[in-house]
């Protein structure tokens, strides 16, 4: 059957992937959202969805960062995380998702009096339904919130430790200018000592050189946007030479104005560089589209051939957090999928 839309798009957008940066507070619909504000009792500043879906209009990091943390409010219960968690998965199920390591930010629901417990509760809960559910394997990475500071951080994690068994590694987020990863080195140290893989936002709005911060100084493996690494040819060629993934979202780009278009985006100059990329959708609620969304936009724009879609395939899962054994399997299910579609030159061959 030939499909009605580019060919390399339909495989890319059937092809199985995994998704390696999204924020599940970043997943809240306004539909959910004011759902839960009134299970909860509680009214959100909007007069309906549509008013609150119309101050979706960032100019900055900061300024998606002010909303994202007001409308997390409505999160109270346990319930509510599952629902939430539910909701995602429904939809990285329908993007041909099979493998999801996600952000939570615990630090914002404790700041407000929910316990650690009840978020970690909830998202297993809908993590466990969701497996049985979509057959979706799911990971949660404790994300901490860089505007905060290292002693609350260090708090934090101090809550998570009875919890480790139930958490997958930790990360950074929020506020990226002006809170360098080196402001909390030993926060990482002591993650990394438990064991657990390491991950920082880094090059989102901020420098180069706070890429360089995440290697040398937190010891992450995988760096979450890192798009203005292309501003640093040596920092591109260490990146591709030490097989550093980059989580790259490109609809969030566009939405908090890193780039003008995607046609500014540095995603084709990141694989043209052999850097290892990852696509993903990062706060899809707020930015306009899930993965598959994403890789609408992008193919938009870069008309990739089969061949790249599968190495961004491939790379999703060999720069997860799961066992060898597991990611060699998965990559497998990537090679026998796209057997048969796709010629030498990376063409399609016959659908
Ligand atoms: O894109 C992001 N950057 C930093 N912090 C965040 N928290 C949620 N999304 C983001
Ligand atoms: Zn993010």
């Amino acid at each position: 059957m030939t499909p009605a839309i580019d060919p390399a798009l339909h495989l890319a957008l059937t092809m199985p992937k995994a998704e390696l940066h999204v924020h599940i507070e970043g997943t809240l619909e306004p539909e959910l959202a004011f759902a839960l504000a009134q299970r909860n009792g509680i009214s959100l500043p909007y007069a309906d969805q549509a008013a609150l879906a119309a101050a979706y209009n960032f100019d900055s990091l900061q300024s998606f960062l002010d909303l994202y943390y007001a409308c997390a409010d409505v999160l109270r219960t346990a319930d509510d995380f599952r629902d939430l968690m539910l909701a995602y998965l429904e939809r990285a199920a329908a993007d041909h998702i099979i493998h999801t390591e996600i952000f939570f930010d615990p630090q914002t629901h404790t700041a407000r009096g929910i316990p650690f417990a009840t978020v970690l509760d909830g998202l297993e809960d809908g993590l466990k339904q969701g497996r049985a559910r979509w057959g979706i394997s799911g990971r949660l990475i404790l994300c901490f919130l860089r505007h905060l500071s290292e002693e609350d951080a260090l708090a934090t994690l101090a809550e998570a430790e009875p919890h480790l068994a139930r958490i997958d590694g930790f990360g950074l987020d929020s506020s990226e200018q002006g809170n360098p990863p080196s402001k909390f080195q030993h926060l990482f140290a002591r993650c990394r000592a438990l064991g657990k893989p390491v991950v920082a936002h880094a090059g989102e709005e901020g420098p180069p050189d706070y890429i360089i911060q995440a290697l040398d100084l937190l010891g992450v493996k995988r760096i979450d946007h890192g798009v203005r690494a292309s501003e640093d040819p040596a920092l591109l060629a260490r990146l591709a030479a030490d097989g550093v993934a980059l989580t790259v979202c490109p609809l969030s780009n566009l939405k908090l104005r890193v780039f003008p278009d995607m046609h500014a985006h540095t995603l084709g100059q990141l694989l043209a560089a052999g850097v290892k990329v990852t696509l993903n959708s990062d706060d899809p609620a707020y930015f306009g589209g899930y993965l598959n969304d994403n890789i609408r936009a992008v193919q938009a724009a870069f008309q990739f051939d089969a061949a790249t879609w599968k190495q961004l395939a491939k790379n999703s899962f060999e720069a997860s957090f799961a066992s060898k054994a597991k990611k060699a399997g998965w990559v497998e299910r990537v090679e026998v999928w796209f057997g048969g579609r796709e010629g030498h030159d990376g063409q399609i061959l016959c659908q």
